[in-house]
């Protein structure tokens, strides 16, 4: 019988809590003549029915009475939705825990347990959805469960992981009360965390091809970027580009290998070292440059930042892609203008020039965001002779090319002279900047010319990227929430159920640590009235909130022979379980 979980369900929910008793730690049992002691009913029917019909939902107000009438249908959902925010929950939720304060956390009571609360749709669990169900035949959710499903994780039998697993569903038309959210209201958005799963998936790929060295320097399992293996010269020789981890620091690294007959002389390797000083977030960081054995022949490996699941400015502009009407297409290349300036100003000043400008090396890591990733390549392989400045100067006309090619979409022009025609659809400032960055009208000279022309885009751009910053704050704002409920699910598993302790007293009844056992199963390990498990995600994240802030609410603890409730509030529980903690950390075999 599932009887002895059941007590701790019974009273979570009471409305008015019993006035709030001192905790003896000496003495965890209660008295039979203890004000607080409330002696569990043993019956053959399920206790939770009973307790339904003795503590039935009473409406305050005449809005909560409306509520609480109206039959939720919605509540018929498996609670694999609930679980992983795919479908919906909304449910009569007309008892906000308001007594509740969270305030340390950044969130109000009433905003967060009301957002909590329209999570909860447990009938049993919560005993203010019984309003709603005395009238009508109780139907458990939970029948709709295979046993044997696991609710929690999904069976991966196959890789890579089903991400259609975690999109959301229709129907997406429900209306939600202002208390209410979505489950997934709590996490990422599907897109972006598929977006950064993928990513860490690619990173973490390995390659089973015997044929390349186990290691090269610091460097292991690599794999091949670049599938073309026996590719002719491309715009910076034939070299070849892997995936590869450091051993000194677990991350992945994009290797660039060539021959070291294209190292033209002993100090060529030396400029990589000044372009790992250049610090610039439209740059693909550079990190060092050596040559080794590893592939057979001499070769050099120059070792950036590795991007995972980037495209070219090439792959992005051929094959079939979305064309952008010319305003918006006017609007990034502004954008990459400014991007690219912000480079240049950085190369410029260290006494280095970009040179790497074919489109196969500028990589478009984000929607508008474009980084190079070929600087210092050039530097290696065909040092010049020419003076810096008038290679910088180059640089603003490879810029200016490389923007027109962009601008129209092709980059197989070749004549430059005739840009206000080719550029008709654009503005008249558009097509004046890209003249005097080719030379043909005087204006920019250098990168400062540059940044005083572009700087109402620059505004622009340093708007848009405040903006996204808040975006992704608010983002991480949802999971921090998450993590620190991980961070504590983790503390209560190192503390329950160590088999050392058995025989311990302070974890036997009467023993500080007892509460602990008792909260672990009122959190967890509730059945409803029908004896099946209450898998209540709501539930869950409203007692492990209450426990991590340590709030004066008191809740009621049963004792697993059903003899004892012992009435503790969640301040104290989170003492008990720091000291239990601590005790853990500093205890030591002898
Ligand atoms: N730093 C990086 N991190 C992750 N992926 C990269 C990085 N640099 C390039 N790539 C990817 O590797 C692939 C091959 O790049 P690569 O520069 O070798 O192109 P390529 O056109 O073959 O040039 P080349 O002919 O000069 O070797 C591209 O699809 C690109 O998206």
């Amino acid at each position: 019988m599932h009887l002895k979980h059941f007590a701790g369900c019974m009273f979570k929910h009471e409305r008015d809590p019993p006035p709030q008793p001192k905790l003896e730690r000496s003495s965890t049992k209660l008295k039979a003549d203890s004000p607080h002691f409330k002696p569990v009913t043993m019956s053959s029917k399920p206790i939770a029915a009973d307790m339904i019909k003795a503590a039935p939902f009473v409406p305050k107000t005449a809005t909560e009475a409306k509520k609480a009438s109206s039959v939720d249908d919605t509540r018929l959902q498996t609670p694999t939705d609930m679980m992983y925010g795919t479908g919906y929950t909304p449910s009569v939720t007309n008892t906000p825990y308001n007594e509740t304060n969270y305030t340390d956390y950044g969130f109000q009571g009433n905003q967060m347990t009301s957002d909590f609360a329209s999570m909860t749709f447990s009938p049993s669990a919560n005993e203010r959805h019984t309003a709603s169900t005395t009238t009508t035949e109780q139907t458990n959710q939970y029948d709709y469960v295979a046993p044997t499903m696991d609710m929690y994780y999904s069976q991966p039998t196959v890789m890579p992981p089903q991400y259609h697993l975690y999109a959301s569903l229709p129907p997406h038309s429900i209306k939600l009360a202002s208390n209410q959210t979505f489950s997934n209201g709590f996490f990422l958005p599907d897109e972006f965390r598929v977006e950064l799963q993928r990513k860490c998936e690619a990173t973490l790929q390995t390659f089973a091809d015997t044929s390349l060295p186990e290691s090269v320097g610091t460097y292991h399992s690599l794999v091949p970027l670049d599938y073309q293996r026996s590719k002719s010269r491309g715009p910076l020789g034939a070299t070849m580009l892997y995936k590869a981890m450091s051993r000194s620091d677990g991350k992945a690294y994009a290797l660039r290998t060539f021959d070291a007959q294209f190292l033209k002389n002993d100090q060529g390797l030396k400029v990589i070292d000044s372009w790992r000083r250049v610090d610039s977030s439209s740059l693909i960081s550079v990190y060092e440059a050596f040559t080794t054995k590893a592939f057979g022949n001499n070769a050099v490996v120059v070792v950036y930042d590795y991007h995972p699941l980037l495209q070219t400015l090439l792959e992005s502009r051929t094959g079939r892609v979305a064309r952008l009407d010319s305003t918006a297409q006017e609007q990034q290349l502004w954008s990459f203008m400014c991007q690219i300036a912000l480079l240049l100003t950085k190369a410029h000043a260290a006494g280095l020039a970009v040179r790497a400008w074919d489109p196969s090396k500028v990589l478009v890591t984000s929607k508008s965001r474009i980084r190079f990733s070929g600087c210092g390549l050039l530097d290696i392989m065909e040092p010049s002779q020419t003076p810096i400045d008038e290679l910088q100067r180059d640089d603003l006309v490879q810029m200016g090319r490389l923007i027109v090619h962009l601008a129209t979409n092709s980059f197989s022009l070749a004549d430059f002279s005739n840009v206000d025609a080719v550029l008709s659809g654009f503005s008249l400032e558009f097509r004046s900047i890209l003249r005097q960055l080719l030379g043909q009208i005087t204006g920019i000279d250098t990168v400062s010319h540059l940044i005083t022309a572009l700087a109402p885009h620059l505004a622009d751009s340093l708007d848009a990227s405040f903006y996204s910053t808040d975006y992704i704050t608010t983002l991480m704002t949802r999971e921090l929430e998450n993590g620190r409920l991980v961070r504590l699910l983790c503390k209560l598993g190192f503390i329950n159920e160590r088999g050392e302790f058995e025989l311990d007293k302070q974890w036997s009844e009467g023993g500080d640590r007892y509460v602990i056992k008792l909260f672990r199963d009122y959190v967890f390990h509730q059945v409803d009235e029908k004896g099946a498990p209450v898998v209540d995600l709501a539930h869950v994240l409203t007692c492990l909130n209450k426990l991590d802030a340590g709030v004066d609410e008191k809740i009621a603890l049963v004792t697993r022979d059903e003899n004892n409730i012992i009435v503790i509030s969640y301040k104290e529980l989170k003492s008990a379980i720091d000291t239990a903690f601590s005790m853990l950390t500093y205890s030591r075999p002898q």
